[in-house]
């Protein structure tokens, strides 16, 4: 489903976060990415949703390479992924209600009026009531923002979910009830997931493999440019 190959990417090409990184995730399967604060992990997940252009390598979706980042991505491709950030607040436009943010996607698409009936069901699944669905992001708590913001990337049944920290600023209830709203959907659809966070554990019980953003990087093995995390050493079987 994604393929990510030899990408250099970050925001100063002299300088780049992330160096000639290999990863793949096959049809349906959920893939962990650990790594420390700061090591290019959500610049990696944002190349991935082609919204960060890399300065090198090449980035597949469903077998074909992106026909561009950001405003250039083909739609087709650009709505096969949907995307969940770390900080809900910064993801979500302060203008529009909850009910608004979720059916954001289908606008932006022309799909309001046929995909009206699937926002009030997300919602219903990822734990929001009417009313909350009518306030807007500053009138509800962060985890209520993030439920709104899972249920937004789920909107157009996308191929391949990547979440970036999805889960960092939330209890563990909500953690419990958001992992168990995309495991829903990936168990209907046969979506791929990309996970990236620090929560080793978090990772191993949802994830099929998880694999260490450095054992990924080549700067780290000189003999494996392109170190493929299937194979890794480093990565994890899901636990049971
Ligand atoms: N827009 C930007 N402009 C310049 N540098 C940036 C920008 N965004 C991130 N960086 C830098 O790129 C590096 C990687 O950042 P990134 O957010 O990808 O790391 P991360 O692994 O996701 O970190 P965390 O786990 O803390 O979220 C960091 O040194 C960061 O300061």
């Amino acid at each position: 489903m994604l393929e990510l190959e030899r990408i250099t990417a970050g925001y100063d090409r002299r300088a780049p976060v992330v160096r000639e990184l290999s990863l793949a995730v096959a049809d349906g399967e959920a893939v962990g990415l650990l790594g420390p604060s700061g090591c290019g992990k959500s610049t990696l997940a944002r190349v991935a949703a082609l919204l960060h252009r890399p300065y090198a390598g090449t980035v597949r979706l469903a077998g074909r390479p992106a026909g561009g980042f950001r405003f250039r991505a083909p739609r087709e491709q650009r709505t096969s992924v949907g995307l969940v950030f770390q900080q809900p607040r910064l993801a979500a436009d302060p203008r529009m209600t909850l009910r608004q943010l979720i059916a954001a996607p289908a606008h932006a698409t022309g799909r309001g009026e046929e995909l009206s009936a699937r926002v009030d069901e997300l919602a219903t699944d990822v734990g929001l009531t009417p009313e909350l669905l009518t306030r807007h992001p500053h009138q509800v708590s962060d985890g209520q923002l993030q439920r709104a913001c899972v249920a937004r990337a789920l909107l157009l049944r996308p191929a391949l979910l990547v979440c970036d920290e999805m889960t960092a600023m939330l209890d563990a209830s909500t953690t419990a009830a958001l992992v168990a709203v995309v495991e829903e959907y990936r168990a209907a659809s046969g979506a791929a997931l990309l996970a990236v966070g620090h929560d080793r554990v978090l990772l191993r019980r949802w994830c099929d493999r998880v694999v260490d953003f450095p054992a990924v990087h080549p700067k780290r093995s000189e003999t494996a440019p392109t170190s493929s995390p299937s194979t890794s050493s480093t990565t994890e079987a899901k636990t049971s």
